[in-house]
């Protein structure tokens, strides 16, 4: 299938595009490079654009004839959301809209959307299935949720037929070392404490020590970037085959603590890091873990990766790549 791919330059989008690649697929990238990486889109077209860009958009559907969009490219930082929620739903709101616009205009009614376990908020109760209340606490949670609205209506009004996906923590790296994570400013977890074991930071900072867990470390799903991208091809399996609108929850289905996370990191790098006990991060709830039982059923997917340390080991590879080329520099 030719598939479009928005923000293909970035983490999550551009292991997407290798997958896409490697299993026959055509791909055309589009990315605006406001965070994402050209050399990191390993094939395909490339477009470097912006959503906003109506007309950019026109030309991607007219030239390259997309049958599929998967929509990774957003703003992702929960807490420059709320400083900055003009921005945060311009992007992934009204951007999003453009983008829908155009597939109706070229006809174009299968999509996959990155959404976000910031959908639900607080827990009621985890693990998390589909059928746990939303309510998001910030504004990127909300601007994800505001699309999934978009959608259902949109599959009702238009037989537009979408997939949401509702990722965990998206965690590791490409196994054969060509891709990883690069976030500026990196604010997740496993790459932060990879970057304090290499020696590109002097240490991490722990989030709370008093949450009610059992070494009272916050607990979260981590989900392997080639498992959550494995999704997405049988998500685009499931709408090529007529699947109806849906959303699932992605995630292995074990919690890891942040301590936890930090063991398994000493262990594979055989570094020690430097670790300094903070207070709590404002909106962190003690526990996140998904139930995803329907994306295994429904979508048929079985995550592979779901060893924390084997996780940590190809996230490792990527770091000591990168730590490599920036000593070099
Ligand atoms: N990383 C995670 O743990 C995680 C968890 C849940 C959901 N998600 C979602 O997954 C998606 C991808 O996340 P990521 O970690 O790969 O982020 P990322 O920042 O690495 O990738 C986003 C990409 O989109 C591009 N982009 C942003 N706005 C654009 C625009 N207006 N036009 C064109 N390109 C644009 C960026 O340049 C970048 O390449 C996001 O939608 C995010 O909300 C990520
Ligand atoms: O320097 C750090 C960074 C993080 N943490 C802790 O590590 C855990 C994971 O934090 P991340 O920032 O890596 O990830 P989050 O769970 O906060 O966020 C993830 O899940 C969210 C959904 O809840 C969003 O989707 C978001 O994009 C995605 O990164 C949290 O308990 C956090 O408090 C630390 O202790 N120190």
């Amino acid at each position: 299938m030719r598939v479009l791919v928005v923000g293909g330059a970035g983490y999550i989008g551009s292991h997407m595009v290798k997958m896409l690649l490697d299993s026959g697929h055509d791909v055309i990238t589009l990315d605006n490079l406001s965070s994402g990486h050209r050399d990191a889109v390993l094939g395909g077209v490339f477009v470097e654009g912006d959503l906003a860009d109506i007309n950019c958009l026109d030309k991607v559907f007219t030239e390259h004839h997309p049958e599929a969009v998967m929509h990774f490219a957003s703003f992702i930082q929960v807490g420059e959301s709320v400083r900055k929620p003009d921005i945060y739903y311009r992007n992934n709101v009204t951007n999003t809209l453009n983008l829908l616009d155009t597939m109706l205009k070229f006809d174009v009614k299968k999509f996959i959307f990155s959404s976000t376990a910031a959908v639900f908020g607080e827990p009621d109760y985890v693990p998390i299935d589909e059928a746990h209340p939303n309510r998001p606490l910030n504004p990127y949670g909300r601007s994800k949720l505001m699309i999934e609205h978009v959608l259902a209506d949109y599959a009702k009004a238009f037989d537009f037929r979408s997939v949401c996906l509702r990722y965990f923590n998206a965690a590791g790296a490409d196994p054969e070392g060509q891709l990883g994570e690069r976030h500026d400013p990196e604010t997740h977890l496993i790459p932060l404490i990879l970057q304090a074991a290499s020696g590109r930071r002097e240490n991490i900072q722990v989030f709370g020590r008093d949450y009610d867990t059992p070494d009272g470390t916050c607990i979260r799903d981590y989900i392997h970037i080639v498992d959550l991208c494995a999704a997405h091809l049988a998500a685009l399996d499931y709408l090529e085959s007529g699947g109806e609108s849906d959303r699932f929850n992605l995630g292995n289905g074990s919690g890891f603590s942040v301590q936890e996370v930090l063991d398994a990191v000493q262990k594979v790098s055989g570094r020690s890091v430097k670790v300094i006990d903070g207070p709590r991060r404002e909106g962190d709830p003690a526990r996140l873990v998904a139930d995803a039982k329907r994306a295994r059923s429904i979508l048929n997917w079985k995550p592979i990766f779901t060893d924390l340390e084997t996780i940590v080991q190809h996230a490792w590879q990527w770091e000591l790549k990168c730590s490599d080329r920036v000593a070099k520099e």
